[in-house]
């Protein structure tokens, strides 16, 4: 790589990590991403596509700077750069969604409800579901109303790369997945096409599930 190659990827870096923080303090402030909990990424563009940058792993949540943010190989979660902090425990989560996926934003949050129906709806020895219907709400999700939308819930497996092959296997089978899932007694991650769409979808089946965990629908 030139110098001035070297030069405009840390200018890249250092933006797209200051708004992979500016989304990560929104969430914490919402109360989210308590305790260190919750990470993000977000998949760069154009000649460096194959990378994405995600949140160090045992930060606070509300208070990241670009520097708390780690290059990784997309869809493997490889890390490229020797010396930098750990990433996120869960990147091999984000790997198997950008690899299945057309998703370029990745955030995985301890959300209230979320984690309320991520409970409730838990197997825990295998994959379950959680079904979503009716509300207009799913529209927020790129969903049809009408339609039932099963909403995977995966077993919260201690070694997390085996939550991620499950990921994988569940999201390269399905065409009619929603863009989101849980993890039992856990929480939940989303992704869309960039970080301001992944929230809007985060936001909406927080919603949902507040609403089904109040016992509505
Ligand atoms: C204190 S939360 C335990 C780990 C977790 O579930 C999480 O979301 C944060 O992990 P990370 O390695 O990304 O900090
Ligand atoms: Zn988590």
């Amino acid at each position: 790589m030139t110098v001035a190659q070297n030069v405009s990827q840390s200018a890249r870096y250092e933006a797209e990590g200051a708004e992979l923080a500016r989304f990560s303090r929104l969430f914490y402030e919402r109360g989210w991403m308590p305790g260190t909990s919750g990470n993000l990424s977000v998949r760069l563009s154009g000649d460096t596509a194959d990378i994405a940058l995600i949140t160090a792993s045992g930060r606070d949540k509300g208070e990241l700077t670009p520097g708390d943010m780690v290059a990784v190989q997309a869809e493997t979660g490889d890390v490229l750069h020797s010396g930098a902090p750990r990433a996120s425990a869960e990147t091999s989560i984000h790997a198997a969604v950008y690899r299945t996926t057309q998703a370029r934003a990745v955030i995985h949050v301890h959300s209230p409800y979320a984690t309320v129906m991520a409970c409730r709806a838990a197997d825990r020895e295998r994959l379950s579901t959680l079904v979503f219907t009716r509300f207009e709400l799913l529209k927020g999700l790129g969903l049809d109303a009408a339609e039932r939308t099963a909403v995977p819930v995966f077993p919260n497996w201690p070694h997390v790369p085996r939550i991620a092959d499950e990921v994988a296997g569940h999201l390269s089978r399905g065409d009619r997945c929603p863009p989101g899932l849980l993890i039992a007694d856990h929480g939940i991650t989303v992704w869309g096409s960039d970080l301001a769409q992944a929230r809007n979808r985060l936001e909406c089946f927080e919603a949902i599930c507040r609403l089904l965990a109040i016992g509505v629908g």
